[in-house]
């Protein structure tokens, strides 16, 4: 019997993030163009408090990417030191806003903001994020809701790579409720084996040596090593940490990309992996509320 998650001689060893996500991207393009001949032109409010200086990049990236595909985006800049009321006030808003078909509070919000009100107070058929309460319980019941872009955007990679994901053992390591957990609950949907290991696990290596899946979003840099890996298997890297190096600084995964490269059937590298597919799936998920609030 074959256990391998792929065929090892059928596809490219890195799996090419930027790629895929340009294809995500010309679909929504292509969806948007669809929409806009009935009058219609989906919307995405991007709400960034503070001045975080990683978080302006992805959110001038999220603006960018919006363009391209014909999605009118909105962005709110706030102060580091606005309150929770005038945040929700916004909010309240944008809710409200016809206009407005997706809306993302760019996060960490800062300390004395909280977070999970501020999530609440979102539509949640306009929560692009899909952190609500509401998708998050939707999610867990095999709905069709709006998905958390990131781990969505690892199972369309995977789902490329793998072809049917059904019967595999995946590992998931990181239980956050942006990544890790949401990430669980589309690997178990696609039914797949799911572990999902945390700072608690013991013998964490030996668990991550039985995945023919491994997904790591953990924020430790290079943290996954060669003999973490069974030979065949399949790696997805959400890490993103940014390390110093000799020519300043550079960005890696919570992979040692060169170190596990050999043993795995395919791995998708930092950057260029996870990062952009998450940001596509963001369009779609725009594009999608679009679509459900037409009724
Ligand atoms: N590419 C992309 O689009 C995105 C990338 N990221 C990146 O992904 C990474 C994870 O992000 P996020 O989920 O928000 O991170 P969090 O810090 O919220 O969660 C990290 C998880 O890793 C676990 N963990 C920490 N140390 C260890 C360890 N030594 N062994 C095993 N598990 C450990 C924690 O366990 P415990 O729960 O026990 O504390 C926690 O569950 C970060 O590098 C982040 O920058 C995040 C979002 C999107
Ligand atoms: N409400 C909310 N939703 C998010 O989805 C969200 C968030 N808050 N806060 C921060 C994290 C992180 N995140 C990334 C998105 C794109 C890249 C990305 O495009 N990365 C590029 C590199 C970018 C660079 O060079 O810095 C790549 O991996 O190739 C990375 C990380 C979304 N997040
Ligand atoms: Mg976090």
């Amino acid at each position: 019997m074959n256990t391998q998650a792929v065929q090892p001689d059928r596809l490219a060893k890195r799996i090419d993030g930027k790629q895929v996500s340009s294809q995500v991207l010309a679909e929504v393009s292509e969806a948007v163009q669809q929409l806009q001949q009935q009058g219609i032109q989906p919307g995405l409010a991007v709400v960034l408090v503070g001045e975080d200086p990683a978080s302006q990049v992805y959110v001038r990236n999220k603006v960018l990417r919006a363009a391209e595909v014909g999605i009118r985006s909105i962005e709110h800049r706030l102060p580091a030191d606005t309150d929770e009321s005038s945040l929700l006030a916004l909010i309240e808003t944008l809710n409200q806003d016809p206009q407005v078909n997706g809306i993302l509070v760019q996060l960490p919000l800062p300390a004395a903001i909280d977070e999970n009100r501020v999530l609440e107070a979102i539509d949640p058929l306009k929560d692009v994020d899909g952190f609500h309460s509401q998708n998050v319980g939707g999610l867990s019941q095999g709905r069709e809701v709006l998905t958390p872009c990131t781990p969505a955007g690892c199972m369309r990679l995977l789902r490329q790579t793998c072809g049917e994901l059904s019967g595999l053992h995946a590992v998931v390591v990181g239980r956050s409720n942006i990544v890790g957990k949401p990430m669980a609950a589309l690997l178990l949907q696609a039914d797949c084996s799911v572990t999902l290991v945390h700072s608690r696990s013991r013998d964490i290596e030996r668990l991550c040596r039985d995945a023919d899946i491994l997904v790591a979003a953990v924020g430790r840099p290079q943290m996954i090593k060669r003999d973490w890996i069974k030979p065949g298997a399949v790696v997805i890297d959400v890490g993103i940490n940014r390390i110093q190096a000799d020519t300043g600084t550079r960005l890696v995964g919570d992979v040692d990309y060169d170190d596990v490269y050999d043993q795995a059937a395919a791995i998708t590298p930092v950057p260029g992996g996870v990062g952009p597919m998450t940001i596509a799936m963001l369009m779609q998920n725009t594009l999608t509320a679009a679509r459900m609030q037409l009724g």
